[in-house]
């Protein structure tokens, strides 16, 4: 485990309490107090620096969990040492980087390298596209999106509103409808007054996959009032949406209430689990078959092109790119 922040605590437990055949061995952080603190509880060993869990002979399989501008670097050095690599998203804060790894993963010959767009194992995103497929809504011809995060950090900056959040939507939008987006927008709202002055908050994205389905997000990452996720899927016969987490609705004193979740830890537990249930069998079957390097790539080229359109003010355009055999799905 390279990074024993938020998640990385939080898949460490998973890993520890929840998933079958595997152990953490070795973990690391820049922060050594914090790696401390947290292998202190599962008996494993603090290790100076990511390469050197990446290297250590004990250690079959990484999981990176650090800040995102250090993925890149990590996930190259997993794939040199010929180590599955689990990271978490994003792949790259820049596509040229995701382009690097999955010529590494390439040449090395086998894939190695899953992505965490945990997304795909909800069970509501997984309804959701078998509704698609199923071509009961007919063609999908618009999507509407929201993604309201309850607070962020003040290091957070506003280029993450795409490379740290909307990422998880242009994983999912690509999934869903399988195809890629090749225009992207941003329009910025007033900021809200509630949180730091450097962030451009919230941003609404207008995305358009080749196919000519148009898709507008909300990304609002300081709501105040939860963590609230929504997608819906407008088809030439129907739309699809998906559900919110369920709750009771509570009747008394003259009200009807329910309540919101306040983080992506409750409301994609289930998801988090699935998926690293689901990588470390993949592992032991020696066949990876969830979020691929090319995934993060796509991703990131998408990521970058929004970023663009942000600081530009202007529609960006770019080209499907062709995916290579090796990542045939
Ligand atoms: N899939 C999801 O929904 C989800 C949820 C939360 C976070 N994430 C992703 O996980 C990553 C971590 O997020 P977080 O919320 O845990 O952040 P965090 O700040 O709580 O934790 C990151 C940790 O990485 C450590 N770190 C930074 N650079 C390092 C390096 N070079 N080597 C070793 N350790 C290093 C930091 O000291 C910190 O402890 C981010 O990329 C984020 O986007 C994904
Ligand atoms: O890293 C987190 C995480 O990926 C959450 O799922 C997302 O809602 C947040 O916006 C992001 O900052």
């Amino acid at each position: 485990m390279i990074g024993t922040g938020m998640i990385g605590r939080d898949h460490i437990r998973r890993v520890t309490d929840v998933v079958t055949g595997a152990q953490v061995v070795a973990v690391t952080d820049i922060d050594v107090e914090r790696a401390k603190e947290i292998a202190s509880t599962i008996d494993a060993r603090v290790l100076p620096t990511g390469h050197d869990v990446i290297n250590d002979p004990l250690v079959d399989a990484v999981v990176v969990t650090s800040w995102g501008p250090t993925h890149a670097e990590y996930v190259l050095a997993a794939i040199a040492a010929g180590k599955p690599v689990f990271c978490e998203k994003p792949l790259a804060t820049a596509a040229e980087d995701g382009l690097r790894i999955v010529e590494a993963e390439q040449a090395f010959g086998r894939r190695l390298v899953q992505v965490g767009f945990m997304r795909r194992y909800d069970a509501g995103y997984r309804a959701m596209k078998r509704v698609i497929d199923s071509g009961e809504i007919g063609a999908p011809l618009l999507m509407h999106c929201v993604h309201r995060n309850q607070s962020v950090p003040q290091t957070y900056h506003s280029d993450m509103a795409v490379q740290d959040t909307a990422v998880h939507e242009i994983d999912i939008i690509r999934w869903l409808l399988d195809d890629d987006i090749v225009s992207t927008q941003v329009i910025t709202p007033r900021r809200t007054a509630n949180r730091f002055g450097h962030l451009q908050d919230p941003q609404v994205m207008l995305f358009e996959t080749s196919g000519g389905v148009r898709i507008d997000l909300e990304v609002f990452v300081n709501c105040q009032y939860g963590y609230d996720i929504q997608c819906e899927t407008v088809g030439e016969t129907g739309t699809v949406r998906l559900p919110d987490p369920a709750d009771v609705w509570l009747r008394s004193a003259g009200q009807l209430r329910t309540g919101v979740l306040q983080d992506w830890q409750q409301r994609f537990a289930a998801a988090f689990d699935r998926e690293f249930t689901e990588w470390v069998a993949s592992i032991a079957d020696g066949r990876l078959c969830g979020p691929s390097a090319w995934d993060g790539y796509a991703t990131a080229l998408i990521s970058d092109a929004t970023t663009e359109a942000r600081h530009t003010g202007r529609v960006v355009t770019l080209a499907r790119p062709d995916r290579p055999a090796f990542y045939a799905t």
